[in-house]
């Protein structure tokens, strides 16, 4: 018999939330239904707005959750529709919610992440309990709350006496180094999309580079991507996340200054080669005896990028997930099917490998249907 969950990711670059129905009766979750929907313009740049200290920020951040809610709701609305399931033959959602802001350890010695979310209403718009913060245990237990997805990275990509890497390519990017020994490492790698994003919609006004054209149009400034890649958080040892507290447009405004007359496609080409040498190094760094990168987010879609990245790693098979069973935009939602799925199982969720917690713990909060 199914044993349904679904997902809802809405990640750091702020396009909308991806959902996946999956089915976890058997050894490996198989996705049944994928869904997604771009955010409301209004939605969107609130929640951009919100990434910055502004003001009566409790009150708009309690608006813009109930109406993520309800976005969140559409799309399991979908999810149900296509996949002819009823509420009642959910077991749970895994909400990830919308970070916000992302602070592990810093300030009182704890720190705090925040993903904007209203799991009552979601509950009470779908007659499905909802698992939801699932990142505030593992930084109570003095961990990074992130990445979270690598224990789901290996239960699905891991294989037997081979080391391979899974790099998500989202607003951020995370790598997973799954040992042939059973080991995991993981951790954010830093820049992934979002600097890409916003250069590309303030220039062309497009939302994002598709197919990474605009980029593969310039020349690499040497310079400027000397200057991006002397950013401190790059060469930090593991374990490490970071999010658009850091990487943001005032910071790429900052690394800008005496690069005013470049031409626009030349920065967006050394803004995808910043992000493509950031995650080649991090490999090289950490998983060296990879032969495999499965490359999931929505940087897969990115074929220059993905070039770029085969390039930097001569001897590894740089390959979307796609080919390994799992479409790129599928894979963090599923990853938190998964994590609501350990969570209704009293089973952990993080691991102290990657998030630099005292231990695994059960992650989570529980909204019941
Ligand atoms: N066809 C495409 N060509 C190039 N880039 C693409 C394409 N499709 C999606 N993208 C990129 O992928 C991004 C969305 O990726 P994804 O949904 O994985 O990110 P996210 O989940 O918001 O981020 P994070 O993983 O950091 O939380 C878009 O903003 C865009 O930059
Ligand atoms: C705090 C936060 O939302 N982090 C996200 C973000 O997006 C990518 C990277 O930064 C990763 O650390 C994480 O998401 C994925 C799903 C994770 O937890 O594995």
């Amino acid at each position: 018999m199914a044993e349904l969950y679904i997902g809802l990711m809405s990640g750091t670059s702020l396009d909308g939330v991806d959902g996946v129905l999956a089915d976890f009766s058997t050894s490996k979750p198989t996705v049944v239904r994928h869904a997604s929907a771009p955010f409301a313009i209004n939605l969107r740049a609130e929640l951009l707005a919100l990434n910055s200290p502004g003001d009566n920020e409790l009150h708009r951040e309690a608006l813009a959750a109930n109406a993520l809610a309800r976005s969140y709701a559409a799309v399991v609305q979908e999810l149900l529709a296509s996949g002819g399931a009823a509420p009642a033959q959910v077991r749970a959602i895994g909400a990830h919610g919308q970070t916000v802001r992302h602070r592990p350890q810093e300030f009182d010695g704890t720190g705090y992440t925040l993903q904007l979310n209203n799991p009552a209403l979601l509950a009470e718009l779908t007659g499905i309990a909802v698992v939801a913060d699932f990142r505030s245990r593992d930084l109570a237990a003095g961990g990074q709350g992130a990445p979270l997805a690598p224990a789901f990275h290996q239960g699905v990509f891991s294989r037997p006496g081979q080391t391979v890497g899974v790099l998500n390519l989202g607003g951020i990017s995370n790598l997973s180094v799954l040992g042939a020994d059973g080991t995991v490492l993981g951790f954010d790698c830093g820049p992934g999309n979002g600097l890409m994003d916003h250069w590309c919609q303030q220039h062309t006004g497009q939302p994002f580079d598709a197919g990474g054209a605009w980029a593969a149009s310039g020349q690499v400034i040497p310079a400027l991507l000397q200057a991006l890649l002397a950013e401190p958080f790059l060469a930090k040892a593991p374990p490490k996340s970071t999010g658009r507290d850091l990487f943001n447009p005032s910071w790429l405004q900052s690394r800008l200054a005496g690069f005013g007359t470049a031409a626009p496609a030349d920065v967006q080409a050394t803004l995808a080669e910043f992000t493509a040498s950031a995650c080649v190094a991090d490999l090289q760094r950490h998983g060296k005896d990879s032969q495999l990168l499965i490359v999931c987010g929505g940087g897969a879609l990115n074929t220059y990028l993905m070039q770029r990245l085969q390039a930097g790693l001569p001897g590894v098979a740089v390959e979307s997930s796609q080919a390994h069973g799992l479409p790129p935009l599928q894979v963090e939602a599923a990853a938190f099917a998964w994590l609501a799925h350990r969570t209704l199982g009293h089973a952990s969720g993080n691991l102290a490998s990657v998030t630099g917690a005292a231990g695994p713990r059960v992650l989570g909060a529980v909204y019941p249907a």
